[in-house]
């Protein structure tokens, strides 16, 4: 099935009025609405609320495309004549395992339609614009034709299909509304010095879970923290419609404050809230109202409503935001902080309705005069409490040209991402979300009633008595703050944006959520304005009530005495037999028979008439009036047997929680003593049984035991007598060994005594030897001595006998050495004296074991190199 949609269109620059430039236009009655929103009333008394239709791309259940829960089941009807317009008309097709085709089907069975015939009146379907644009419908109300084949065609301010972007949502549908917070044009003085502010707005998203509320309002892409690349003042494609109506709005109030160089300064404030099990909580608290304790939760947030009819939630913190990238750090924080679960369908499913608040401020003497008492947060104060701004919202008043007259101080738009409204059966939420998804589904529900409530207000024909109820905006938190912003010409600055998914999955939620929202679209604006009503009401009784209370009630109960009486029917039957009664009239009938006095019977008559409109005018706006007040005195009754319902209902569940839990604590308790009962019995019998197992064993095993002690005994004797034996054995042996060492030992000690003996003697005749060596070396070299002496003058003196003598004879050798016989043989004597003694050794070792067990060999064994000069004297 195909989606058609409009084609892309250039954005609009930031701060531009959307109704500037706008090439794409919704339905006419919306922008005609909110050029007029700030004009007369009467202008708008034909508009509707204004209600947008989002279709995101179909996904099934689970979250996936691709398979049989995602098939497409909306289709987008364009409208060929008008392509630069938005799409109005949509037209859904029931899938086969839908609720609504179940019983078209067993409708068809029993209508027996033929299909020609439905085929002609659905092509005559075709060509009609919208089934519920004439607003005599109270929504959903179809073709039959179509209906039989479960096909239903909804109509809707403008529609934005699958494959629209978030620029479309924003320029179409908030930027308007941002506009509108600024004053228009023809109000700045034309020195511009003077600021001005126009009216607050409301944009609310609605949908069944998963729909894509928040991706309409938040979107994605601001998180990430900006890069100096980035232009902060170039909105991300992807960004929603509060980030993108922050830089909106900036962008409009530094170029508005720019203009007004020394007069006052427009200042932007956030607060950020949410109603999450019907209490408000705030998602940016200021650090003192943060609880110390986790276990103490966060602070809840009173609803409070002022004498003029402003409804404002006390203690909630402002925070001043200067720039978009502080605007955008504040906007994730609140995001964070909001209520979330994940269920079957949604990831990141809302579980609370979320109102971000941009309000921005006229301070007289520039930014600084608003009081900072931030303590966590940079620039953040608390909501006075007191009722001083937001005039448009809380109605105009009864003096109109004074409040036209008085400068607003304030100007404020609420963006609202309410909850989805979810079957637990679907998202197989526990325990706790489903006590979430019950208290979301019934503010939504209440949401649906006060809306059907207020279509009842409204004659269905021009003049004809409207026979609405109490609208239950005081029933619900998300109602009660709604309520200004509903009804009156407030209204105008109203848009509802409903998101669906066209999957086949969603189909059944998603027609309730398309017929609700075709009953918001059928609501004129202006229809009744409660609180102008009330406001005038009460500033009526209460100007009687200030001169004398007793007076008050008395003329309060002649009014409503008169009131009562002219309406009632008997007493205008009474009043009507009295004027014909009285002279006047007498004279009248007696006149009648007569033809002159027709005319002036004719022109009292109409006289009469014209007074009866006149009395039955003032009569009906009493009638509004006492209603309002009715309305106004039934609903304060309902919050209070709310609130004294609320308090008991909590008391009692308290209380019930409390016996709760102590009787389940007491059957756990006993549960536990039956249960250790039953399991002591057979664990006893088991336990008797064993004990005398074990003490067959043990005695089986004493018996062991002491045969095993006996033998062991013997043993043990047997074994210290041979151990005895063996002992004794061993101890001879060992005797004998210590006394055969002792014997070696002697032998040793007495043959080392020896040999010690041995190497002393040796010793001592090592040393006379070297003694003996030295003095023959003494007496050699002394016996070479002389030898050389005498040699020398034995050569004198053969020389003097040569000289002498005669020269035949022969000369000597010089070489030859004569020794004297007496020098030779005492020397001889010696050496032989010196190897007598060391012969006398000869056969014994002359190698001695010295004491660490080396041998040393003498050093007269050693061969020496010192050769004795006697040659072979001294060889043994
Ligand atoms: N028009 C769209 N285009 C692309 N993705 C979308 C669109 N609408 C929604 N989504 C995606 O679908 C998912 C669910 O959307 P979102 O959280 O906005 O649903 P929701 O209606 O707010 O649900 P809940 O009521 O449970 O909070 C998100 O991941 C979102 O990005």
């Amino acid at each position: 099935m195909s989606s058609n949609t409009n084609p892309s269109r250039p954005p609009l620059a930031p701060g531009r009025p959307a109704t500037a430039s706008a090439p794409l236009r919704a339905d006419d009655d919306n922008h005609k609405r909110t050029a007029n929103a700030s004009k007369s009333t009467s202008s708008v008394d034909d508009a509707r609320l204004s209600v947008w239709l989002r279709v995101r791309p179909p996904v099934c259940s689970d979250g996936k495309k691709g398979n049989t829960g995602s098939v497409n089941t909306i289709e987008v009807l364009v409208d060929g004549a008008a392509t630069s317009s938005l799409p109005t008309t949509i037209r859904t097709y029931p899938p086969l395992n839908s609720n609504a085709a179940k019983v078209v089907r067993t409708g068809s069975k029993l209508a027996m339609m033929s299909d020609s015939l439905f085929l002609m009146k659905k092509s005559a379907s075709l060509a009609s614009k919208s089934f519920i644009d004439d607003g005599s419908s109270d929504g959903g109300s179809v073709n039959l034709n179509a209906e039989v084949r479960g096909v239903k065609e909804y109509s809707y301010s403008g529609i934005f299909g699958p494959k629209s972007r978030q620029s479309d949502v924003y320029d179409n549908v908030a930027a308007p509304l941002v506009e509108g917070l600024f004053a228009q044009k023809e109000n700045i003085d034309g020195d511009g010095t003077s600021l001005s502010l126009g009216e607050s707005a409301l944009l609310f998203t609605l949908g069944v879970t998963n729909a894509g509320k928040t991706y309409t309002v938040m979107g994605t892409g601001f998180e990430t923290k900006m890069t100096k690349m980035d232009d902060v003042n170039t909105p991300h494609e992807d960004w929603g419609i509060i980030p993108r109506s922050l830089n909106h709005i900036l962008s409009r109030v530094n170029a508005l404050n720019a203009d007004s160089k020394s007069g006052p300064k427009l200042q932007v404030y956030l607060s950020y809230l949410e109603i999450y099990n019907e209490n408000i909580y705030d998602l940016l608290p200021l650090k003192s109202d943060i609880p110390r304790r986790p276990c103490d939760g966060p602070q809840t947030l009173k609803l409070r409503e002022s004498r003029r009819g402003r409804i404002f939630v006390r203690g909630l913190a402002r925070h001043a935001v200067d720039n978009v990238q502080q605007g955008l750090e504040l906007v994730k924080m609140a995001k964070n902080n909001r209520h979330t679960a994940s269920n079957n369908i949604n990831a990141n499913s809302s579980r609370s309705h979320s109102i971000c608040q941009w309000e921005i401020a006229l301070s007289p003497g520039g930014r600084g005069d608003v009081v900072d008492r931030s303590r966590v947060l940079p620039n953040a104060i608390v909501d006075s409490e007191c009722d001083t701004d937001d005039e448009s919202v809380c109605s105009k008043s009864s003096s109109q040209s004074q409040s036209d007259n008085r400068q607003r101080k304030s100007s404020i738009i609420w963006i609202v991402d309410l909850a989805g409204s979810e079957r637990s059966k679907r998202t197989r939420s526990h325990t706790i979300h489903q006590r979430e998804a019950a208290l979301i589904n019934a503010s939504l529900m209440n949401l649906m009633r006060c809306l059907r409530e207020m279509l009842n207000h409204q004659p269905k024909k021009r003049g004809a008595a409207s026979k609405g109820g109490v609208v239950p905006f005081r029933e619900s938190k998300l109602t009660h703050m709604f309520m200004n912003h509903l009804t009156g010409p407030a209204a105008s600055r109203t848009s509802m944006i409903v998101n669906v998914n066209p999957g086949a999955d969603d189909y059944d939620e998603t027609q309730h959520v398309l017929g609700y929202a075709a009953t918001a679209r059928s609501v004129k604006i202006s229809a009744i304005d409660y609180n102008r009503q009330r406001l005038k009401f009460v500033k009526e009784s209460e100007a009687v009530s200030t001169s004398s209370p007793k007076k008050a009630i008395t003329v309060k109960g002649n009014r409503l005495a008169k009131i009562v009486q002219k309406l009632s029917p008997k007493k205008r039957k009474e009043a009507t037999v009295e004027s014909s009664s009285n002279p006047q009239a007498k004279r009248f009938r007696c006149n009648s028979d007569s033809g002159t006095t027709a005319l002036n019977q004719h022109e009292s008559s109409k006289a009469g008439a014209r007074d009866d409109n006149d009395q039955l005018g003032k009569l009906r706006e009493e009638n509004i009036i006492i209603k309002a007040t009715l309305d106004d005195l039934r609903q304060q009754l309902t919050e209070c047997e709310n609130e004294v319902r609320e308090e008991v209902v909590a008391m009692m569940s308290e209380q019930l929680q409390e016996s709760k839990e102590w009787y389940e604590n007491r059957i756990t308790q006993l549960r536990q003593q039956i249960a250790a009962v039953q399991s002591t019995k057979p664990a006893q019998t088991d336990a008797e049984s064993n004990e005398t197992d074990l003490l067959e064993r043990i005695n089986e095993c004493e018996e062991e035991m002491k045969r095993m002690r006996e033998d062991h005994i013997v043993e043990v004797e047997e074994l210290t007598a041979t151990h005895l034996q063996l002992n004794n054995e061993h101890q001879l042996m060992m005797e004998n060994l210590v006394k055969e060492h002792r014997l070696e030992l002697q032998g040793e000690q007495a043959r080392s005594k020896r040999l010690e003996a041995e190497v002393g003697a040796l010793r001592h005749q090592s040393r006379e030897l070297q003694f003996s060596h030295d003095s023959l070396l003494v007496k050699y070299n002394a016996l070479l001595n002389s030898t050389q002496q005498e040699e020398g003058t034995a050569l004198e003196h053969r020389e003097k006998e040569n000289t002498s003598t005669a020269v035949t004879s022969m000369p000597e050798s010089p070489s030859f050495r004569k020794f004297r016989r007496d020098k030779v043989s005492g020397i001889a004597s010696t050496a032989t004296d010196v190897d007598k003694k060391r012969m006398g050794r000869i056969g014994k070792s002359p190698v001695k074991v010295a004491p660490g067990g080396e041998t040393e060999v003498y050093p007269s064994e050693k061969p020496s190199n010192n050769r004795s000069p006697l040659g072979k004297i001294n060889k043994p």
